[in-house]
């Protein structure tokens, strides 16, 4: 902890300045404060209580899925959430739901994590999968659109699928591991493309509740400590927002959550348009177009043309002799990835 001086330093290192024995052994970003590995722990599970009761995320009795990739967030989110629901008796009967998508050597990997969890937790797992789902792997579809828009398939396939999932498993609520970074990242996102609806929804801790499921992020003011990458997202725009995030947090730590912060207090002119929520015509899943972009995005998949549901395509669905129709109009403008949590 800065201030400490001599006091705080011990031969071999500093000493947590919590418990005031052990070595520290992390610096926390948020807090700038060095802690033992205990005393982090502690810290770090009565945060994310605090979150939960303060935003009354649950109400006991709740079938709640975790959103379980196998990455770290959601390993730890799944651990400490368990632990929670003992300690605290929430009352909550919590299940692991992940989404394989196809992607050979990297979510093959971290699927088998969750199986880990799923024994040690003792928590049911419901896997879903593109291929059952959509007829496609993602590694079918890189094949097909290569490296560049892959990510906006993957993006609004998965946030389907988990909809899906959490249906299959019949869950009052599903919680995602989106950390503070992913959050500001997401606000930046929607800033830079101006896409307002999605920059008054994004910092809401519990989203969705006017959809089939809602949506938590208890952690939402957790920072990250390091971040793994998908192997087909390298060129994805996030990882611009991602790197420029990471800069100004080396600067200052707190910047993620001020950006949250300001996210936060964006207020919307009433005068704005929001888009009107309603069902796909094809699939049934909420929409506010004729079709949602999962229908639109595997149209195109189906009818080889790949790109016709990304950026500023001409002669899309529904569309005849090269005009464009209603649906076409609807996908334009929103490239690259879903924005959404
Ligand atoms: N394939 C998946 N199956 C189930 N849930 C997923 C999947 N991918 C992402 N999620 C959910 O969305 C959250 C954010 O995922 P993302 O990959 O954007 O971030 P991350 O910080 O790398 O998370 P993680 O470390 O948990 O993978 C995850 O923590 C998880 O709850």
């Amino acid at each position: 902890m800065e201030g400490e001086g001599e006091r705080g330093r011990k031969r071999g290192g500093r000493v947590c300045c919590v418990c005031n024995k052990e070595r520290a052994s992390v610096k926390r970003p948020k807090t700038l404060q060095h802690m033992c590995r205990e005393c982090f722990f502690n810290a770090f599970e009565s945060e994310i209580h605090q979150v939960i009761i303060q935003n009354s995320l649950f109400i006991a009795g709740d079938r709640v899925a975790i959103g379980a990739s196998g990455g770290k967030d959601s390993t730890v989110l799944a651990y400490v959430l368990s632990k929670l629901n003992r300690l605290h008796n929430y009352g909550l009967n919590l299940f692991l739901l992940s989404v394989d998508e196809g992607i050979t050597g990297y979510r093959d990997d971290s699927l088998q994590t969750v199986h880990r969890n799923h024994l040690q937790y003792q928590l049911p797992l419901q896997v879903v999968s593109y291929k059952d789902l959509y007829g496609w792997t993602m590694d079918q579809i890189v094949d097909v659109i290569g490296f560049k828009n892959n990510c906006t398939f993957c993006g609004v396939f998965r946030r389907q699928a988990l909809d899906r999932g959490a249906a299959l498993l019949k869950v009052d609520k599903l919680v995602t591991g989106h950390n503070a970074d992913d959050i500001a990242e997401t606000v930046l996102l929607n800033l830079l493309r101006g896409d307002v609806a999605r920059l008054s929804r994004c910092t809401s801790i519990t989203t969705g509740e006017d959809g089939p499921i809602p949506r938590c992020k208890p952690f939402k003011y957790t920072l990250d400590y390091f971040s793994t990458e998908c192997i087909y997202s390298p060129n994805a725009y996030r990882g611009f927002a991602r790197e420029f995030i990471k800069d100004l947090e080396r600067i200052r730590p707190r910047a993620i959550l001020d950006i949250i912060k300001s996210g936060e207090n964006f207020r919307i002119s009433t005068t704005t348009k929001m888009p009107e929520q309603g069902t796909c015509q094809r699939c049934g899943y909420i929409s506010s177009q004729k079709w949602c972009k999962a229908c639109v995005l595997l149209d195109g998949l189906n009818r080889g043309l790949p790109k016709l549901g990304i950026g500023r395509s001409r002669g899309g669905v529904g569309s005849e002799n090269g005009k464009e129709s209603k649906v076409d109009k609807s996908i334009q403008g929103k490239q690259c990835g879903t924005l959404d949590f």
